[in-house]
């Protein structure tokens, strides 16, 4: 089976595109959900989170269960690189771990592995192609500035611990355009036929 790992700046719509590649009935494995769902259910990365950040990141939800602070680590981590490397090196791996679990299930010809940080982390080793969706920052600023009801330096600060798009385009083996101009839906068509139909045209 195909693994194809899609990225993608914030706010570029990899979602976006994840989702049509989940309507073309492909699975679509999100490390952005899966690390949250890791954080909140792995009582060993909890415990080893709370260790270096203090018990107060998580909170007690109301099933019993713990749930990490989504916020106070927020503003931990994207205020000190040492410190978001830390939670990096304690979430990715075990994500990367959580996806070969999941492909190992999957039916299917293809799967798509979603990740905002797959060239930062090592998890474009663990693909066979991969894909980075590109827009204009500002227009990426724009949309999640929308999306999240956040002010443009809460933004700008997730993007500088993220690679430009100039270097994800050079990295990937494929780009598609998620600009004003660029319909989509027909960019992902044209590389779900190929992955079906003539894998060999992209994957050496
Ligand atoms: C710091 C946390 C708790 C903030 O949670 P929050 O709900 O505000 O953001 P969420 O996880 O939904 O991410 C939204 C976007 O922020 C950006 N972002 C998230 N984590 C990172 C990171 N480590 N480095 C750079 N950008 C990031 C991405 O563009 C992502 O799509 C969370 O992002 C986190 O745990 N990050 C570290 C683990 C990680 O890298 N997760 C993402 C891939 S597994
Ligand atoms: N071509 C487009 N035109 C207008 N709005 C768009 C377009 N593509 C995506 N959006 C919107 O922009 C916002 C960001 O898209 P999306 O959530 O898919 O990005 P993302 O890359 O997954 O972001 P993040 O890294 O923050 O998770 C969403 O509200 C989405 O609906």
């Amino acid at each position: 089976m195909i693994k194809v790992g899609l990225t993608g700046g914030i706010g570029s719509g990899k979602t976006t595109v994840s989702r049509i590649f989940s309507v073309l009935g492909i699975p679509v494995f999100s490390a952005d959900t899966e690390g949250k769902r890791l954080m909140a259910e792995d009582a060993g990365l909890a415990a080893a989170i709370m260790d270096i950040f203090g018990k107060d990141t998580y909170l007690h939800s109301e099933g019993g269960g713990l749930q990490p602070d989504r916020r106070k680590l927020a503003g931990i981590v994207f205020n000190n690189e040492e410190k978001l490397n830390q939670l990096n090196a304690l979430v990715h791996p075990a994500v990367i771990n959580a996806f070969e679990t999941w492909a190992g299930q999957q039916n299917s010809a293809y799967v798509i592995k979603e990740s905002a940080l797959l060239f930062e982390s090592d998890a474009w080793k663990h693909s066979n192609l991969n894909i980075t969706v590109a827009a204009p920052e500002e227009e990426r600023i724009r949309r999640v500035m929308k999306r999240d009801g956040v002010e443009r330096s809460a933004v700008m600060n997730r993007m500088k611990h993220q690679l430009s798009d100039e270097e994800r385009i050079q990295r990937a083996d494929l780009v598609i355009w998620n600009d004003n101009r660029s319909p989509v839906i027909p960019q992902v068509l044209a590389i779900h036929r190929l992955l079906l139909y003539s894998p060999t045209d992209l994957i050496l």
